[in-house]
């Protein structure tokens, strides 16, 4: 038993969360987002909240609630509509939103999320209705920690925060990135049972570089050139030692950084705060499940694996990373598990007489003749190809044919988002590789038929780990995220892939099962920080049953 408290930490996750919530009647309670239930409300709540004569005589249930937004979701003609929809739905009746997002996560998530979510951010500031997340510019330099109690809750335990300078592959969006903490945030929520009142999306808006945005009127960011060096530093410095300050059992995720800072910052807070970046670490915990599902079908030991990436950024990087651990752990030495590893970027394969090198990518870095991505799979003929490049078109029919060459069942993962970034299409991935691909996308897919067989493509995206990581941690006040959580994670969600689905060539579990993904995830989590000592609360006698009562449920 581990009773390690930290200042300001109390006992359990429930202690010292009660907010002060002042009583509302009749509109107000109508205009609370929270506490609205539209037509909902029971006859006695009207009578006693003072709401007779504000809504129409019939009672609705949540059920024919949801079928109501549910027809008119599927009225709207587009995507951008869909998505302005579900927000404005999120303003008026919050526990109807989630009920909605919850029940459809499979019709939504492309709405709420990827892809969707990336052309809500390009065009954030002309579809701006309300004020949701909250922003922090240079201007606020020394007064962080003040601005921070204008934010109404008491006990905020997950922030997913930006700068916004490299939303999925979309680039530099500035402050128009604020629809990507949100839309992480619904699914922390919708699938890691986290109380909305508990989630804070933040804007790190220190100015973009994006020229078109600062010459568009309607552009809503702090407008100068982005911050950069000492003054940028010190500046998300201040915010995270603030929000430790007002927030002590708050996890901070990390999302969306260009890769130097995200590095650094992972590099400078992991150890000091409860905190991990969700590309570098969550996505390499998708794709370690991923690929030890796909070697369930092709039948390669995890040992003998070989993998190369397409793109050498943080999500690339981060998968190698975790991917190197998982080849520990299969029996490899260190050395030899790296040499399982290569990489190929935009000037071609990573050569140790490179002069581009990062510090993640020399420790991959190899002697070879080849140069560019198809002879450099021919030489070394790994089991994988994954892209994170955001350079659509990048597995070109040769290199699908290369890797077709080289393996029975070539593992093709085209990660970058949204899905006009993709590296490849899944009907590209299974007509140029005779049907033998095994398939994964960032953002979805279809799924489609190919010479009379159907193909269900599955989905790595991170949103299969982040909410359980973040619901573990949480769940247990724990004091950081190790690597070996997200190894747990990753097994946990590989765990959870059956044999019927593998036959249908899908390596991870559907979506609709993404509450009891995130559960597991979750206890396999908490159940790590227990073993490396990092939990803060007292273990519980039934851990998996503490974690489930403390998941939000939106029903009324
Ligand atoms: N599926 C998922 O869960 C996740 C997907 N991603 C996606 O990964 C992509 C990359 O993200 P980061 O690594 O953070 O970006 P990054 O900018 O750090 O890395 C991009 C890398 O791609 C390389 N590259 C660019 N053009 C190329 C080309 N034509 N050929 C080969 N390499 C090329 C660059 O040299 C760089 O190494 C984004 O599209 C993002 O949406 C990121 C995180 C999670
Ligand atoms: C999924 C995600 O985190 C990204 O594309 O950046
Ligand atoms: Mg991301």
């Amino acid at each position: 038993m581990n009773s390690r408290l930290a200042p300001g930490v109390s006992m359990s996750y429930h202690e010292g969360m009660a907010e002060r919530e002042r009583p509302l009647r009749g509109m107000d309670i109508i205009h609370d987002s929270r506490s609205n239930k539209g037509t909902g409300f029971t006859r006695e709540e009207r009578r006693n909240l003072g709401l007779r004569g504000l809504l129409p005589y019939q009672i609705s249930s949540q059920e024919l609630q949801a079928q109501r937004v549910m027809e008119n979701f599927r009225r709207k003609e587009n995507n951008m509509e869909r998505y302005i929809f579900l927000r404005s739905l999120e303003e008026r009746n919050e526990r109807l939103f989630f009920r909605v997002l919850m029940d459809n996560i499979r019709e939504l998530l492309p709405i709420v999320y990827t892809p969707t979510v990336g052309q809500a951010c390009q065009q954030f500031a002309n579809i701006f209705r309300h004020a949701k997340g909250f922003y922090i510019t240079p201007e606020d330099k020394g007064h962080i920690r003040d601005i921070l109690n204008n934010w109404p809750v008491e006990d905020v335990r997950i922030i997913v925060v930006t700068d916004g300078e490299r939303i999925l592959g979309l680039g530099d969006l500035g402050a128009n990135g604020m629809g990507i903490p949100i839309g992480k945030l619904s699914l922390y929520t919708a699938a890691g049972g986290i109380d909305p009142l508990r989630c804070m999306p933040v804007m790190l808006d220190v100015g973009t570089d994006n020229t078109e945005l600062l010459n568009d009127p309607l552009y809503m960011g702090w407008p100068h050139a982005r911050l950069r060096g000492r003054e940028y530093q010190s500046l998300v410095e201040e915010f995270v030692f603030s929000v430790q300050d007002k927030y002590p059992k708050a996890l901070i995720q990390f999302e969306d950084f260009a890769t130097p800072n995200a590095y650094h910052h992972l590099k400078r807070f992991r150890q000091a705060v409860l905190s991990f970046n969700d590309d570098i670490q969550g996505t390499a915990a998708v794709a370690v499940a991923g690929l030890k599902a796909a070697l369930r079908i092709s039948g390669t030991p995890l040992r003998d694996l070989r993998v190369m990436f397409l793109g050498a950024g943080s999500a690339a990087t981060g998968m190698a990373h975790l991917l190197t651990r998982a080849l520990m752990e299969a029996g490899l030495s260190e050395g030899e598990a790296r040499k399982q590893v290569q990489f190929v970027d935009e000037h071609g394969l990573l050569i140790s007489s490179r002069k581009d090198l990062t510090p993640q990518n020399i420790e991959y870095s190899v002697d070879s003749e080849a140069r560019d991505f198809v002879s450099a799979i021919r030489e070394f003929e790994p089991h994988a190809i994954i892209g994170a490049t955001g350079v659509p078109g990048t597995f070109s029919r040769e290199v699908v044919e290369s890797m077709a060459a080289v393996q029975q069942r070539p593992i093709i993962f085209a990660l970058s988002n949204p899905t006009d970034r993709a590296e490849c299409s899944a009907a590209q991935a299974y007509e140029w590789s005779s049907g033998r691909a095994i398939f994964a996308s960032g953002s979805p897919f279809q799924p489609l038929e190919y010479e009379g067989k159907r193909f269900e493509p599955a989905q790595g995206n991170n949103v299969y780990i982040f909410p359980g990581v973040g619901l573990g941690a949480i769940s247990v006040a724990a004091s950081r995220i190790s690597d070996s959580m997200f190894l747990a994670a990753a097994d946990a969600l590989a765990a959870r892939v059956k044999q019927e689905q593998l036959e249908r060539g899908s390596i991870f579990p559907p979506l609709t099962e993404l509450r009891n993904i995130s559960l597991d995830i979750a206890e396999a989590v908490a159940l790590k920080a227990y073993e490396q000592n990092l939990a803060r609360y007292p273990h519980p006698d039934d851990l998996r049953e503490l974690i489930q009562g403390v998941m939000y449920d939106p029903s009324y």
